[in-house]
Order: C-alpha cells, then structure tokens, then sequence
C-alpha cells in the first residue's frame, strides 16, 4: 500500500513526510489501547457493581450508568478515533506549544493525560473555528484522511503563516464526494463554521435554520443534541433530549448518528408517535384533516374543557363518623373562582379544589377540637362522597378522548365551543355530517368503540395537555420543520415550554397541506417567537449541476428562501425521454450499479411495488427505505417517503406522475430531484412539469 501523505501549502521531503504518518498512526494505536483500556475498567466496575453497592436500588442506578458508560466508550474500527491536531504558537497563553488530537471523545492514558480530546471541548472550537485572518492561538491545523480506519494522510494549515484552506481542503472534499452507503454518518471532522456556530449555540438559545436541500441541517441538529449534552449532561440527562423527525425511515436513516458519537440516549421520535395517546385505526378526507389541524381548534378545545367549570349550587355537608360538618356556598364560590383564575391545566385545578375544600374542613376541625386532624383524616375527607360528588358537579373529571369524543359527536357541544370561530359548514365537516361519514373518524358510542384519525390524535394531544401538563424535554431538534401543522407546532411546544428547540426546515420542501410559509408563524406555534431564523447556505449533497436543475421549480414553489450554492462541481445528471418506464428504471438500475454507492429509485407511491417487482424479475433485488441496513445496494423509495434521505445514484422515474400524485406536487418534486448525492438521471415518458421542460 502507498502512503499518500500529502501536505497542502508545505512541501517537504517524502520520508519526512512517512515519518510524521507512521508516528501519528502510533498515537492512533497507542489511543486506540488507552480507550480499551477506559472500556475494560468501565466494564470490570460494571460486573461488580452489585457487590460494592450499599443496596439493590444504587447497584441498580450504578449499573445503569456503568452500562451506559460502557456503550460510550465503545470503539468502531472503522471510524478514527482522531480526526484533527491542534498546534498552539508559543504566544497562546492557556496553550502554549501544546498540542492536541482532536476526536470523538475524550481518550486519557493511564496517567490521566489527554490523548484525544472530545471535539465538543472548549479547546476543540478552534479546530472548527480558527482561522488565518483569526487564528485563536493555532499555529498549525492538521486534518487526517482515513480509510476504513486507517490513517491515510494529512493536511496542515499553518495558520501563524496566514494559509487557510478552508472548502478548499482535499480532505474535506473526499469526504462530501465520498459514494454514500447505508445510514447517515457523522460530520465531525469537517462541520464548517457556519454550522459549528449553530452546533455551539447557547442552550438557552431556540433557533431555526432554513436550509436548501443538502446544506446539513439534519447534521447540525443531530451534533448540537450531542454537543448540548456534553456541555450539559447532568441537566439534560434528567431532562432529556428529543428529535423529532418525519417518518420512521427518515429516523432509522439517521438512528446511528448520536450513539457514533458516544450519545445513546436521546429520544427520536415522529410527530405521530409523539402524540399516539390513541391507535389510529382510521383515515380522514384532506378537508377534514387540514381543519383538525388548524390553530382556532386549539381554541375551540379550550373552550369546550372550560364549560365544565360550573357554580356550585349546595353547600357540602360531610360526615368523619364523630361529627358532620358544613361548607357553605360562600366559601365553594370563592375556592372554585379562585381555582379558575389560576389557570391551571384542569385536571390540576380539579384536585386543587379538591385540596380546598378539605383544607376548609381541616380549619373547621382545628377550631372545634383545637388540634390539627391527621394525615389519614384529610385523606378520607378527600375521598369522602359529598367532596367528590360537589367535584363531579362543579368540576367533572375529564379524559382527552372523551372531550374529543363529544366534540366531534354532539352539534349542540360543538356550537357552543366553536362559536365565532368554526363556521356552520366547518362545524358539519368536523362532525363527518357533511361527507357522510365515509372517511375519517368512525365515532362508536364510546371513545374507546371509535376508531381515531391521526387528526384526532393531534386533538386528543391538545386536549391532554389542557387536562395536564405533559412531561417536557430539555431540548428539542425538529426536523423537517415545514411540514408541522400549527396543532402539530403545539404538542412540540408542551413539551418544549421549559426547553428549548432546535428547528430545522426548507419552506420549499414543505409539502404538507398546511406547509409553512413564514418561519414566524411556526415559531409563535411553538411558543418560541422571538428565535433567530437563521439561514445556510452552502450545499453539500447536491452536485451543482443537479441543483440548477432542481432550482427551475423554485420560482414554481412560491417561497421566499436564500438560494445554495453547490460545493459539489462534480456529479451528473441526465434526464432522458424514455419508450418504456420500467426497461428503462432496470437498465439505469444495471448501469448505476457498476459505481460505487446507494442507488434509490423514487417513483410516485402507486408505482412502487411495479418497479420493485419489475427489478426482482430482473434479478435485482431491492430494500425498502426503511431498512437502512438491507444488504441490497438499490432501494425503491415512494416519493412521500424521501424527505431527508440520499442516495449516490438517484433514478427519478416519471416526474409528471409525481408531481399529479398530490396537491403539492410540485413541492414533492423538488425534494425528489435534490436526494443525489453523485447521479441523478430522471426517466420520462409524459412531458416533464412545465418549470423544468
Ligand atoms: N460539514 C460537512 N462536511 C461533510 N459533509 C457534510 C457537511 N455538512 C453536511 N454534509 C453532508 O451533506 C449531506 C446533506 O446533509 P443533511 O442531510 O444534513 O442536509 P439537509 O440540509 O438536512 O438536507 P435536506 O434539506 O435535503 O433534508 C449529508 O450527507 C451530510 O453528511
């Protein structure tokens, strides 16, 4: 094997060039063993850590973290533990003339002396960050190309010298022109600066990022989550961290990410499975749906939990065996109106009440036996008939598919709910009264004989948090942003409200039918306002020949976003006129096949399972796109389904029958033609959308 260790603005002799390799791959190996080293500690604590603890409940809290330690310090021999080398000049005054490995985590030898420092470490900014005009102390910068993690090069920068390569480095050109295979892997060894600004925020700091197609907003979410936990891990680790994604393929795609980066335990979820209180058994006309999800519904909820607060009409009489004792209207009057004003989530402010009145009773017992009643008293009083039957009169226990049950079952509830607000029509829409019922919510006589819609679910989650207050996360990534509903902006922000967020979005790629068209609006729904919007722009997918391409549709697209400019110049893109689709997707599929790399063939939903078919019978077999770790290199990928995916090799089979597949389409479209990472052919035979003939 020949060594191409190569510098960039230095030129030295050769052998000196071998020897700088082969002493940096010594300190690979030599980490390499400290790191198992940590692992066989962490290990050997783990095994006996139900003998050294006190009691069954510490052994377990100790074994949960020594486990969880032991994941971290897993080492995968394919990914460089180091990826970066940090010279300090002599005149830095914290660093003077050290030198450090920058990687994925910290690594430290036996001494306790750093080998590798994570690349989240204060220190480690500089390798994201310095540079010629401000070099932060860095005399040289020092980047490595690896090969199945083995050390191939290196690249230096002397930044005391004022060279700087920035996106013009070798290394990280290999890297973003490096053929795509399986799931999405990590950036750190090449984030630029602007993502590492984003990726370093404040924890404190909410913010959106709008991104073209390709420019690494998935990237940066995924390293800020990771980056806020070192930063913060005592904090989040209580609180937690979640990532909100599209689709359950768009997370598998991403799923290895954190744990590569020693991170295994945050949340990802999809807005649907967050808020699945119900099973979705039923499917809803796109009317019916875009009304559930609008903002005034939340009102309409709000509302129809606030007509359950009545007056109270008797005085409680209640009896402890010894005594009977007696409140009065006077005082349920005040307890309940004074509940009411708080504005409490109402099944709080139900056993608010409750505790009340029995602090009402517990007074009057003190005053007549002069001593207070004990625990056991208050609690039977709380319990006691009459106390419950005055709270089921004035402030009825509620269940969220209950409220929705009724909602959407009962016009004279609804009328009272929605007045003002959902017009007549919209109020028989919701009922099903003016479709006939044929699609959506299949109400039975109870809720739980109904069978729900996913709008209904975005509902019952809304009326669950007026009921109480979901348990929310210390921080929150959202991807694909665009595509939130505003109700759907809501059940992010119950469980973001003492957090913060993390927003993540293209408005060109929304194809929802309530797609965002201002970042505002989204951020106001999320109860974070005043975020910064802030925009990236250089792509890192996309070759430029394929962006232009895909840019024809922008001015069809109708939003107002900064347009990216490629970093690729490499890449291909052929769009071809075709006799027959399927002969013509197999023969690309056979050609593409030749290249290294993923081949995904995207078609509009309904002709999947032909070209899959069609492919089988061709002896390529296929994967579907949620099974990232399929053996099979060719994936066929309905058009809904390829938000956030790339592949080396796209084939775009039909783009009208995409594009005529949904209200959107033409939104649909343009995420379809930005998923090539190397190739991009597209396959018609219908003439191709107007903005791209
Ligand atoms: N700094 C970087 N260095 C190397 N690769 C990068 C960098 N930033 C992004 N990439 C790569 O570019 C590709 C696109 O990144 P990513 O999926 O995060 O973009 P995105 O903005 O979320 O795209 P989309 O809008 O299509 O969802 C990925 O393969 C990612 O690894």
């Amino acid at each position: 094997m020949t060594l191409a260790a190569q510098t960039s603005h230095d030129p030295a002799e050769p052998d000196a060039l071998d020897e700088e390799l082969a002493a940096e791959r010594t300190h690979l190996e030599s980490s390499r063993a400290a790191l198992r080293v940590m692992r066989e500690r962490a290990q050997a604590l783990f095994a006996t850590g139900d003998k050294v603890a006190g009691d069954a409940y510490t052994a377990e809290q100790l074994g949960r973290h020594m486990a969880r330690r032991v994941k971290e310090l897993a080492d995968d021999p394919t990914t460089p533990l180091f990826f970066g080398r940090l010279d300090f000049g002599d005149a830095d005054p914290d660093h003077a003339g050290r030198r450090y490995h920058v990687g994925r985590r910290h690594v430290t030898d036996e001494a306790g002396e750093p080998m590798v420092l994570d690349w989240r470490a204060p220190v480690s900014r500089s390798f994201y960050r310095a540079s010629a005009r401000d070099p932060q102390g860095v005399a040289v910068r020092r980047r490595f190309g690896f090969s199945a993690g083995v050390l191939t090069s290196f690249e230096d920068e002397r930044l005391d010298r004022g060279e700087e390569l920035g996106t013009a480095s070798r290394i990280l050109t290999a890297e973003i022109e490096r053929p795509r295979v399986g799931p999405m892997r990590d950036i750190v060894a090449t984030i630029q600066p602007e993502q590492d600004e984003l990726v370093r925020a404040d924890l404190a700091d909410s913010i959106c990022v709008q991104g073209a197609p390709g420019t690494g907003k998935t990237a940066v979410g995924l390293h800020r989550a990771a980056y806020l936990l070192y930063v913060h891990r005592e904090r989040l680790r209580r609180a937690g961290v979640l990532i909100v994604g599209p689709n359950r393929a768009f997370l598998s795609y991403i799923a290895a990410v954190l744990p590569a980066l020693g991170e295994v335990e945050v949340d990802q979820s999809t807005v649907e499975d967050l808020v699945a209180g119900v099973p979705v058994r039923a499917v809803e006309d796109p009317g019916t749906a875009a009304l559930k999800h609008d903002v005034r519904m939340a009102e309409v909820l709000r509302r129809a939990v606030e007509v359950h607060i009545g007056e109270p009409t008797e005085p409680i009489m209640v009896s402890d065996g010894s005594f009977r004792w007696r409140i009065g209207l006077d005082p349920l009057h005040r307890v309940v109106e004074e509940t009411r004003r708080e504005g409490l989530p109402y099944g709080t402010g139900r056993e608010r009440v409750r505790a009340r009145v029995v602090s009402l009773l517990q007074r009057q017992a003190e005053a007549r036996r002069a001593e207070s009643p004990g625990d056991a008293w208050l609690r039977r009083m709380a319990k006691s008939r009459p106390v419950t039957a005055f709270l089921d009169a004035v402030w009825p226990a509620l269940t969220p598919e209950g409220l929705v049950h009724t909602l959407l079952s009962d016009p004279a509830v609804l009328a009272t709910a929605a007045d003002g607000l959902l017009s007549p029509e919209e109020q028989a829409l919701l009922q099903g009264r003016s479709t006939g019922g044929a699609t959506g919510t299949k109400l039975g006589r109870t809720p739980k004989a109904t069978r729900w819609t996913a709008a209904d679910a975005v509902l019952i989650d809304e009326a669950s948090g007026l009921l109480e207050r979901p348990a929310g996360y210390g921080h929150v990534v959202v991807d694909e942003a665009q595509d939130l509903s505003p109700m759907q902006c809501r059940a992010i922000a119950r469980r973001s409200e003492h957090g913060s967020i993390t927003l993540l979005g293209d408005l060109a790629q929304g194809t929802a039918p309530w797609a965002a068209t201002d970042w505002r609006e989204t951020l106001a729904h999320l109860g974070k306002p005043d975020a910064a919007v802030v925009p990236l722009t250089v792509g890192f997918r996309v070759p430029a020949a394929v962006v232009a391409f895909a840019n024809r549709l922008l001015p069809a697209l109708a939003v107002d976003v900064p347009p990216a400019e490629s970093l690729r110049r490499d890449g291909g893109l052929d769009v071809r006129t075709v006799t027959d689709l399927t002969t013509a997707t197999v023969a690309e599929v056979r050609a593409a096949l030749a290249h290294d790399g993923s081949v995904g063939v995207i078609a509009a939903d309904d002709a999947v399972d032909g070209l899959r078919a069609a492919l089988a019978a061709a002896g390529v077999p296929t994967a579907t796109a949620d099974d990232v770790g399929a053996a099979e290199r060719v994936t066929v990928v309905p058009a809904t389904l390829v938000k956030g995916l790339e592949y080396d090799h796209v084939v775009v089979v039909e783009p009208a029958a995409i594009v005529a597949a949904e209200p959107r389409g033409l939104h649909r479209l343009y995420v379809v033609l930005t998923r090539a990472v190397s190739r991009l052919a597209v396959l018609h035979t219908a003439p191709l959308p107007a903005p791209l003939g």
